[in-house]
């Protein structure tokens, strides 16, 4: 089986993950834009999976402008072909072990009740760390339009006991 690389996104690769996380079908497709918008200014902290030149994985994530100690994972996106290979758990620590994320005492995301691999995934991150993570409401499915969407779940995991 050819070799995943984990690496930092260029905007080259923005259409390319925005393919990957609409074929996920359990991702909210954000515009083709704010893929590239992602890739140019926020490289630091998102990281592609690519394996035989495609991408077959991604994730996306900032600091919290309010709690810079906080890295908030906007979205963990893995290809169907790589599913429950431990993609998702190694791109989270690739984008931990970031000079960019140095300090980093918190990592929250959100998930939805029925996304029971991203809860997994999370959980185990906090398990892999020896540390908690915490569950509550961020977004309410109310404040969706349209009445289609679940609401979303803050997993705060942290503190990072050691440098990460
Ligand atoms: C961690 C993660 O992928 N969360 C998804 C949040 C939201 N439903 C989205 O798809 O952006």
């Amino acid at each position: 089986m050819n070799k995943v690389v984990l690496r930092q996104p260029q905007v080259a690769d923005g259409t390319s993950i925005w393919h990957l996380v609409r074929d996920t079908g359990v991702l909210d497709v954000n515009s083709p834009y704010s893929y590239l918008m992602l890739c140019k200014f926020f490289s630091d902290t998102c990281v592609v999976a690519e394996q035989e030149g495609q991408i077959v994985g991604f994730v996306s994530a900032f600091r919290l402008p309010a709690d810079q100690q906080t890295l908030f994972v906007w979205q963990v996106a893995v290809a169907e072909s790589q599913r429950g290979k431990g993609l998702g758990k190694a791109l989270l620590k690739a984008l931990i072990r970031r000079e960019a994320c140095k300090n980093v005492r918190y990592l929250e995301a959100t998930v939805s009740p029925s996304n029971l691999s991203s809860e997994a995934l999370f959980r185990g991150f906090a398990r892999d760390f020896a540390t908690r993570c915490e569950v509550s409401e961020c977004f309410p499915a109310h404040l969706f339009p349209g009445g289609n969407h679940e609401s979303e779940m803050t997993f705060r995991i942290g503190p990072f006991r050691y440098q990460t």
